[in-house]
């Protein structure tokens, strides 16, 4: 029997300490946090993102502010809007949903958000600083996932970590996290040889595919703990339910410590949003004050 690793109860504690900070950046600035959120069309799991942050949002009392756009939209038109929500000065945290539909620039519209308000933590420029070791905005699930293992383990160093999957929003940024943890990191992927092989010498795994239990007890090294990122939406006995890319029944009886779905990542991907909406909005008052005492 595994450990369970408790997204819901781990995120409550940075939910409640975020929440006491905004109350303290309201009294200061007489304004609160604004966090901005773009949905284009309607993929799944940004659905179930949506609805579980503008709940979050309230509770730690941020003003969030939701745009939804059709999957129709025209590149020009999410530009127009992005501007719009760059120079609102109530506005400091914007977040666009991806995966975006096919026809549009995810990298354009990434790099159109002002890299103040990028809580994502996915502009080129914050992105760069992650990987000099030096960012202020971190992207949210890697660093709720780093969260929860810190949760496991006193010090991370040293331990072999296995990420599967090399997207920009999840496994990058997980690898690069776990290097300044001073992990010993492997990345696979698709065109990975021997995936199963190299999984299982880990200490360390964390899932970030996309596939519906994918990750099965053949490739768990016994004592390992595994770290669950996926969101899959599936339908079993006739009923809706979301999955990880983890087999949980069969891996769990052999992992030291793993994380459900839901109730693992996704609720500290929610939490760290909030935080770094706080950090962006503290950073943006600060520089414009001392704009006004420069003159
Ligand atoms: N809990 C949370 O807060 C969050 C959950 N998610 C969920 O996490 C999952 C991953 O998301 P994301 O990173 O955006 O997904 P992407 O689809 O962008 O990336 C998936 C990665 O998995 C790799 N992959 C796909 N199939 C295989 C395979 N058969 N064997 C090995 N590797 C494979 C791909 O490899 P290649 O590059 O070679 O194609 C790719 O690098 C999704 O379920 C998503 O919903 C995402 C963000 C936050
Ligand atoms: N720019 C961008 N940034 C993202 O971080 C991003 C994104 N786009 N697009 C979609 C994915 C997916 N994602 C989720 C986060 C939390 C839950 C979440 O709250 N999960 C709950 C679900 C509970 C439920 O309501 O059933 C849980 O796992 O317990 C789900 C999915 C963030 N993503």
């Amino acid at each position: 029997m595994a450990f369970l690793i408790d997204g819901k109860q781990i995120s409550q504690q940075v939910i409640e300490d975020t929440a006491a900070e905004v109350a303290e950046f309201q009294i200061t600035y007489g304004i609160k946090p604004g966090l901005a959120v773009v949905l284009v069309g309607e993929d799944p799991a940004s659905q179930v993102y949506v609805r579980n942050k503008v709940k979050r949002a309230e509770e730690v009392g941020l003003n969030s502010i939701e745009h939804r756009l059709a999957a129709t939209c025209s590149q020009q038109a999410l530009n127009k809007l992005v501007d719009e929500l760059n120079t609102d000065p109530m506005v400091h945290g914007i977040l666009v949903q991806l995966p975006l539909p096919a026809h549009l620039n995810e990298a354009e519209i990434i790099s159109a958000i002002s890299p103040e308000k990028d809580v994502d933590g996915f502009h080129p420029l914050n992105v760069g600083a992650l990987a000099c070791g030096e960012a202020s905005l971190v992207p949210c699930t890697p660093l709720g996932c780093i969260i929860m293992l810190k949760t496991v383990y006193e010090d991370l160093s040293g331990k072999n970590a296995v990420v599967i999957g090399r997207s920009n929003i999840v496994g990058k940024p997980m690898a690069a996290l776990l290097l300044q943890e001073n992990c010993t990191v492997t990345m696979v992927h698709s065109r990975t040889k021997n995936i199963e092989a190299v999984c299982s010498q880990a200490d360390i795994v964390v899932a970030a595919i996309g596939r519906p239990e994918f990750v099965s007890a053949g490739w768990i090294k016994p004592g390992a703990t595994v770290i669950d990122v996926g969101i899959n939406a599936i339908e079993r006995d006739g009923r809706r339910r979301l999955v990880g890319d983890v087999d949980f029944t069969s891996v769990e009886p052999i992992a030291a410590a793993i994380t459900p779905v839901p109730g693992g990542v996704g609720p500290m991907t929610i939490a760290c949003l909030m935080k770094n909406t706080l950090t962006a909005a503290r950073s943006q008052v600060l520089a414009r004050e001392l704009e006004r005492e420069a003159g």
